[in-house]
């Protein structure tokens, strides 16, 4: 049987970054998908002739039915950009323009237009010296969706990391990790496993908070306070839950090779081991949405934005993933 065709919306994110670069390589990119790019067609233009790329841009509406672009042609719905963006130069003034696309994405896909969003990096520390609070897509899209607790994980070939906490201050940690909180993150975590990529029983490796998982209470008491008592009570629910045990150790073969992801309690204890194993060809996923949003494992990198060398690899593997989530969500809805 003939799939319909899928609407992917496509943010480019920061306009003086590399965004724009890589999605106008889409345009080179065969798919049975369409992909709406939301974006101000001039900056897309510009950057065109910048990086020497021949592409033809057809605006497009958010209600408009699935169309495949024609070769060498990319879907824009268009956005206006505040100010001229200059390829790696940050202009405070564009924070809002990078906003407003973000919102006719999350717009289109719960009105149902879009069937999945496709996020390219945004800065986070422009968009607060514009004034607007603002940590990162994964706690905008759960306040502009109104969901109190969603997921962040990322994934590549072999390994799967999921975040207890994301965008706080390592001083802040400690008191975010609570029972309420772990019991949400692993049962959101669980539960899209299953329904987004088909593991019936998921395994879920969970980290300690502190070195050697606290060394029996002499490096930190939150294992045994917190960490542990929650991992018992879930268990006996029936989740698969090993640990916590201390990072160090978690990430290696023997632990890793039996288990369907990790669970970190912050940031940088689980990332940079990610983005050793695979950056380049990650993906970023906010789980416990009630739409289905992939992104790019990357920063803005203004260094290489116009320069031609962005590597297009996370962009083909986010929309990748939204693909396979668009098909499993599909499957599911019959
Ligand atoms: N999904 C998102 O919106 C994300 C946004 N950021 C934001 O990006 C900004 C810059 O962060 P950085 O830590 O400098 O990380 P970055 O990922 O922008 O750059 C780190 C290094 O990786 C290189 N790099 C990044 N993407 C690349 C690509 N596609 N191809 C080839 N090389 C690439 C850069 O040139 C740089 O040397 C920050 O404001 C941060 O908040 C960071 C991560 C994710
Ligand atoms: N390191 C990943 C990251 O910070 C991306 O965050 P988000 O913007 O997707 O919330």
């Amino acid at each position: 049987m003939t799939q319909a065709i899928a609407r992917i919306a496509i943010t480019p994110g920061e306009p003086a970054g590399i965004g724009p670069d890589l999605v106008l390589a889409l345009s080179k990119t065969a798919s049975d998908h369409e992909f709406v790019i939301i974006a101000d067609p001039t900056l897309l233009e510009t950057r065109a002739q910048m990086l020497g790329v021949a592409v033809n841009i057809v605006t497009v509406s958010a209600d408009a039915p699935p169309r495949i672009p024609a070769a060498g042609t990319l879907h824009v719905l268009p956005v206006s950009l505040a100010a001229g963006a200059a390829a790696g130069r940050l202009d405070r003034n564009n924070a809002r323009y990078v906003l407003d696309t973000l919102d006719v994405a999350i717009d289109g896909c719960q009105t149902g237009h879009f069937d999945a969003l496709v996020t390219g990096p945004v800065h986070k520390g422009i968009i607060n010296d514009a004034g607007v609070a603002f940590s990162g897509h994964t706690e905008y899209l759960a306040e502009r969706t109104n969901t109190p607790r969603v997921v962040m994980m990322l994934a590549t070939d072999g390994l799967r990391v999921a975040l207890a906490t994301t965008h706080i201050p390592l001083r802040e940690v400690a008191d975010a990790i609570n029972r309420t909180l772990l019991r949400e993150v692993i049962t959101i975590t669980a539960h899209d496993l299953k329904t987004k990529f088909g593991i019936a029983q998921p395994r879920i490796l969970v980290c300690g908070l502190n070195p050697h998982a606290g060394e029996g209470g002499h490096l930190g008491c939150e294992e045994i306070d917190t960490i542990e008592p929650l991992l018992s009570a879930m268990r006996q629910e029936g989740y698969d839950l090993i640990g916590p045990l201390p990072a160090d150790t978690l990430f290696t073969p023997k632990h890793l090779n039996n288990a369907d992801t990790v669970l970190a309690m912050y940031h940088d204890q689980g990332l940079p081991v990610l983005k050793y194993q695979g950056f380049g060809r990650a993906v970023n996923i906010t789980l416990g949405l009630p739409i289905i949003r992939t992104s790019v494992d990357h920063g803005t990198a203004l260094d290489l934005a116009g320069t031609g060398k962005a590597d297009q690899g996370s962009l083909l593997t986010a929309i990748d993933y939204a693909q396979t989530m668009i098909h499993a969500r599909r499957e599911a809805d019959q």
